[in-house]
């Protein structure tokens, strides 16, 4: 007689678009129910390591030295860890491209499975686009599943301000996140990635740090109008991003001071996830807030003002906002694992729901 699948130990990698660091962490999960939580880790990239990076960025073939990066940054972290069960590894995008059906996450997930001699599963994006989805995102499974964990007993949102923004919308009340009407996700459009760039480019700052620079500045109303009226809001989900869609944001506040381009670029992010929000099924009781974004003063209190509904960082309901997509991709290893759907119609626009990823290792 089979019983309920056994709990495992799952840890999960992830190299975000903002191109900081490996995020490492432990789920232990059935690929259903979150079971707990285990320990996390960072490792940051050198400066000359992001240079790499960086110049790896909207490359669809080539950069083997970043890709050995990735593997080595990842091995790095990820043997710090006692004895997973499996391992679910991302990757680094550096292309992304859902209208030509392309997508590229370098690092070798083959390769790290042999290093690491842990099972690993990793290419969660590449059959999500042979069946017509867009290949992002894919942590609203798993947004489900920890607003199941919360026993949230209504609607809510879930937005990530990484390099890009993104936000999922999950009904808690159903339980399987890939029944219609369980989830509905998309990219919202830039968050830190144009403000990144600003501050690389002008200060030659990484970020600007606790929002520092944009509480000093006045936001440009023409930008954010601008912005607003790009046909990209308009158009409904599901639809993904690549990191430098919004570039031409860095040009338009280019005749700004340097406090009035961060304060206008920052209003930028907060504004594309409110005209997001019009696009969700219902309105969300909450907006659960994950990402680096969060940290940025400047940016949550606008949000809070153009979202008629709470906002709070997602450690508000006891969640760990810089580990989130890495214990997302824990989760769905073991989904993968299991033969469990990943993605579906409303999360990536796919054509059915969608089990997505390669299986490496002993
Ligand atoms: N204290 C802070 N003040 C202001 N901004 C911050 C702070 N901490 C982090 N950030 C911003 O958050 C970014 C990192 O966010 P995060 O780690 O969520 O991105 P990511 O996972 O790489 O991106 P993505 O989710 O798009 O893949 C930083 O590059 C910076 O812009
Ligand atoms: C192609 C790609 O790597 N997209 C990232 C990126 O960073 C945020 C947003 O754009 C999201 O679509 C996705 O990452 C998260 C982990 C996701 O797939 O849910």
């Amino acid at each position: 007689m089979s019983g309920p699948p056994h709990p495992l130990r799952a840890l999960g990698a992830m190299s975000g678009t903002s191109l900081d660091g490996v995020d490492a962490a432990v789920v232990v999960t059935d690929g259903e129910a979150i079971h707990g939580f285990g320990p996390v880790a960072y490792r940051a990239y050198a400066p000359d390591e992001v240079a790499l990076l960086r110049a790896a960025l909207g490359r669809w073939d080539g950069c083997d030295r970043a890709a050995r990066l990735v593997e080595d940054a990842h091995a790095d972290v990820l043997a710090g860890f006692d004895a997973p069960d499996i391992v679910g590894f991302h990757g680094q995008t550096v292309a992304h491209d859902p209208e030509a059906g392309r997508t590229r996450q370098i690092g070798d997930g083959a390769a790290l499975a042999r290093r690491l001699g842990v099972k690993t599963v990793w290419d969660f994006r590449s059959e999500d686009m042979r069946q017509g989805g867009q290949g992002a995102p894919l942590a609203p499974f798993w947004h489900h599943a920890c607003a199941r964990w919360i026993a949230a007993d209504a609607p809510l949102a879930f937005v990530n301000l990484g390099g890009v923004g993104n936000l999922t919308w999950v009904d808690p009340r159903i339980a399987r996140p890939e029944t219609p009407g369980a989830c509905l996700a998309f990219d919202t459009g830039p968050a830190n990635a144009p403000l990144n760039d600003l501050m690389q480019q002008r200060l030659g700052r990484a970020m600007d740090a606790d929002g520092a620079l944009a509480l000093r500045g006045r936001v440009d109303d023409g930008v954010l109008a601008r912005l607003a009226a790009l046909p990209w809001f308009a158009r409904r989900p599901p639809k993904s991003l690549d990191r430098d869609a919004f570039a031409w944001l860095n040009a338009a506040v280019a005749g700004l001071k340097d406090a009035d381009a961060a304060a206008t670029l920052t209003a930028c992010a907060a504004r594309a996830v409110a005209l997001g929000m019009a696009h969700c099924p219902a309105p969300p009781s909450r907006l659960l807030v994950t990402g680096g974004g969060r940290r940025n003063p400047a940016m949550m209190a606008r949000l809070a003002a153009e979202i008629g509904c709470p906002v709070d960082p997602v450690e508000a309901v006891g969640l760990d906002g810089d580990m989130l997509e890495a214990q997302a991709f824990a989760y769905l290893a073991v989904r993968v694992l299991r033969g469990l759907p990943t993605s579906c119609p409303g999360t990536t626009g796919a054509a059915r729901p969608v089990c997505g990823g390669r299986i490496d290792g002993p």
